[in-house]
């Protein structure tokens, strides 16, 4: 019996609208997922975020295991009471960022073992111990089997064996989840650009079961084009009836052309990254506030949008904040950047379920991508 029922509503070509049903609320597909990496989606209050439409957010395995401790959290009644976020949260398992953060780190079939970016103490992630900083300490919702996500570009033996280490791992982490039902266990595609090597990863994860998927080894640098290539087949090799969650993407580009590929989830640090730099998401494609053409534009980011700092602030203003560096920029950028992710993926869902998806795609390039 799956956990968490997930309930596709319309479907338009590869691409579905629906819901997933979780103990703590349901999402809305295709969801943009905002990143809380250290138990705060950044320069964000909780209430913010969910203004802004977010359904679920996302939390870290490596950051908190480091700081303040999976086990004070825990102490502390979990990451829900600790952060006051009361909708579902996904955690990632940590492999990956002990790849991209930490410093020493080695990776064998038994485990990755690391020092902290933070103090340099020494670290043990295995299969088995991330399902606990998860699922026992953290209490996410959605929990993220520990894989390797293989460096791009990549040879195929290499690839192979990054793929076969995960889908070990994708065993041993279904058989440590066990057979809790109020949190959902999802697997990872893995395969880098090889289509017979994630078809082999999808086979195995199938096989094991799982709530959900997600395909990794994706937007590790591999760029659009090839990242689209990959997903004119990847998605499709996974169960329809449950959730595709491609990790770590992406532009609003990305995500219109993933979700017409058959993905539903989506994560990425973008809007919040970007936002903290001056970068400002919207219908008409990115615009850096910096600029000096806006320093005396009075115009909002986007006047017909709910958000207040889409709605009330003058992109002039914004731009002072910025060349001041005072915080109330970031504050005010990060807070319209998500809620612009949250518009796009609330209209590809109302363009799906009303079979108009094609033309949402069409009209949105031409006006996104015309710069
Ligand atoms: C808080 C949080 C931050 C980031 C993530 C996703 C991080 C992420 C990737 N980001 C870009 N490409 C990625 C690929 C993988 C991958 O193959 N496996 C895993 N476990 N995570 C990935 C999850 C949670």
């Amino acid at each position: 019996m799956a956990a968490f029922p997930f309930e596709i509503k319309a479907v338009e070509g590869k691409a579905r609208t629906g819901v997933l049903k979780t103990p703590r609320g349901d999402i809305r597909t295709p969801a943009f997922m905002p990143v809380g990496t250290a138990a705060t989606v950044k320069a964000m209050t909780v209430d913010q975020v969910k203004a802004t439409g977010a359904d679920i957010i996302l939390g870290n395995t490596y950051h908190l295991m480091l700081r303040p401790s999976a086990e004070r959290v825990a102490r502390l009644g979990g990451l829900h009471k600790f952060m006051r976020w009361d909708k579902p949260i996904l955690t990632d398992s940590g492999g990956f960022q002990v790849m991209s953060l930490s410093g020493i780190s080695k990776l064998t079939e038994e485990a990755v073992t690391f020092s902290s970016h933070v103090d340099g103490s020494k670290h043990v992630l295995t299969p088995e111990r991330s399902i606990e900083i998860q699922a026992d300490l953290l209490g996410s919702d959605i929990v993220m089997q520990l894989d390797e996500c293989v460096a791009w570009p990549a040879e195929e033996a290499r690839a192979r064996k990054g793929m076969e280490l995960s889908a070990r791992w994708a065993r041993r982490s279904k058989d440590a989840f066990g057979t809790r039902d109020t949190q959902a266990l999802f697997g990872i595609q893995q395969g880098s650009t090889f289509e017979a090597l994630r078809r082999e990863s999808s086979d195995r994860l199938r096989e094991i079961g799982f709530d959900g998927y997600a395909i990794g080894g994706l937007a590790v640098g591999e760029g659009h084009e090839a990242m689209c290539e990959v997903l004119d087949y990847a998605p499709g090799l996974l169960p329809e009836d449950r959730p595709r969650y491609l990790m770590g993407v992406g532009k609003p580009i990305d995500l219109v052309e993933a979700v017409a590929r058959g993905v539903d989830m989506f994560d990425c640090v973008l809007p919040t990254r970007s936002g903290r730099h001056g970068q400002a998401w919207t219908w008409d494609g990115p615009i850096n506030l910096k600029n000096a053409k806006y320093a005396e534009d009075e115009s909002p980011l986007d006047p017909d949008s709910d958000c207040p700092a889409s709605r009330d602030y003058s992109k002039a203003y914004l731009r002072h904040l910025f060349k001041a560096e005072e915080i109330l920029g970031q504050v005010l950028l990060s807070w319209h950047n998500i809620a612009f992710f949250q518009a796009l993926t609330a209209a590809m869902r109302a363009a799906i379920a009303e079979g108009r998806f094609e033309r949402f795609r069409r009209e949105f390039r031409a006006r996104h991508l015309s710069q």
